[in-house]
């Protein structure tokens, strides 16, 4: 039994594997280093409980009720956990975990990967390969909006970053005086809008929908039988929107939440 932990810059996104099976996934906030140093504790199911779960930091209790039988052990042993992160910060947490084994870009098994790309491309993109077939392009729709492109001799071919979804509305709100902070509703603006919200709703979504559109199109004339897989916590969102904008292109995507953990699995290592 192991855990894979991917820390994104919003958030952390968990899961757990029996060998090569695939047994379930979560998210959950940041957690402490005291937290941390817990988790090397062999502490029973009700420490367990009632310091960890209760304080809602794990959101999935029934995946999670399997594992922490034990806290985060197994047969007196800490689960090992697969690191994969892009924050520097909440790595250097994770080293405190008894048995932590950080994934690095030099086991993906990738050609032309740049030193500074992304370990959650990285591995997104090899997952996406793996399941779907190379080619393959990933959109992950996460805190940056990333596009990833690999050819079928898995070699990177190359990508793109832009601020995702909430950055956009974060960043217009902090930049300037009127601007509130506002949420997408998953309703589609009017193009022209007469109002603040949704004009801020219209300007984010339908460029962000024409931009992927355009990615897409850009990258289907080099690799006509590609897969294209949209990923991360705003997939949903953003399928729903392309559906209903671009009914065409969306019928070319696939999504899949767990694409950086089918990298995971296909690493080396595990
Ligand atoms: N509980 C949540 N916390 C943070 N972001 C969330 C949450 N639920 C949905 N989202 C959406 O998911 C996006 C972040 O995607 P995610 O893939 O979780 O980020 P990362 O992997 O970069 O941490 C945000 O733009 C936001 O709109
Ligand atoms: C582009 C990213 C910030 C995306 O992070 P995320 O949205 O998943 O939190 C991350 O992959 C990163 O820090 N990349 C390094 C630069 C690069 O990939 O070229
Ligand atoms: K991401």
């Amino acid at each position: 039994m192991w855990l894979a932990l991917t820390i994104g810059n919003s958030r952390l996104h968990w899961a757990w594997f029996k060998g090569k099976t695939f047994c379930g996934a979560w998210d959950t906030e940041y957690l402490s280093a005291a937290i941390v140093e817990q988790m090397n504790q062999p502490c029973g199911r009700g420490k367990f409980n009632s310091e960890i779960l209760a304080a809602s930091l794990i959101q999935e209790l029934d995946a999670v009720e399997e594992i922490v039988g034990d806290g985060f052990h197994h047969r007196d042993r800490p689960l090992p956990l697969y690191l994969a992160s892009v924050v520097p910060q909440q790595t250097a947490i994770w080293q405190n975990y008894h048995d932590v084994r950080t994934i690095a870009l030099d086991q993906i098994p990738l050609q032309g990967l740049y030193p500074t790309l992304g370990i959650d491309r990285a591995l997104a993109v090899l997952g996406a390969g793996e399941v779907y077939g190379f080619p393959a392009l990933v959109i992950d729709a996460g805190t940056a909006l990333t596009f990833t492109g690999a050819d079928a001799a898995r070699r990177l071919v190359g990508g793109a970053i832009l601020p995702g979804l909430r950055l956009q509305l974060q960043s217009l709100a902090q930049g300037t005086a009127a601007l509130p902070e506002i949420e997408l509703a998953g309703a589609l603006p009017p193009r022209w809008a007469l109002n603040t919200s949704l004009a801020i709703q219209s300007g984010i979504i339908y460029t962000v929908l024409a931009g992927i559109a355009d990615f897409i199109d850009a990258w289907r004339q080099e690799f006509p039988q590609s897969r294209i897989v949209l990923t991360g916590g705003d997939r949903t969102l953003l399928l729903n929107y392309l559906q209903a904008v671009f009914p065409q292109v969306a019928a070319k995507i696939n999504t899949d939440p767990h694409l950086i953990f089918w990298g995971i699995l296909n690493t080396p290592q595990p």
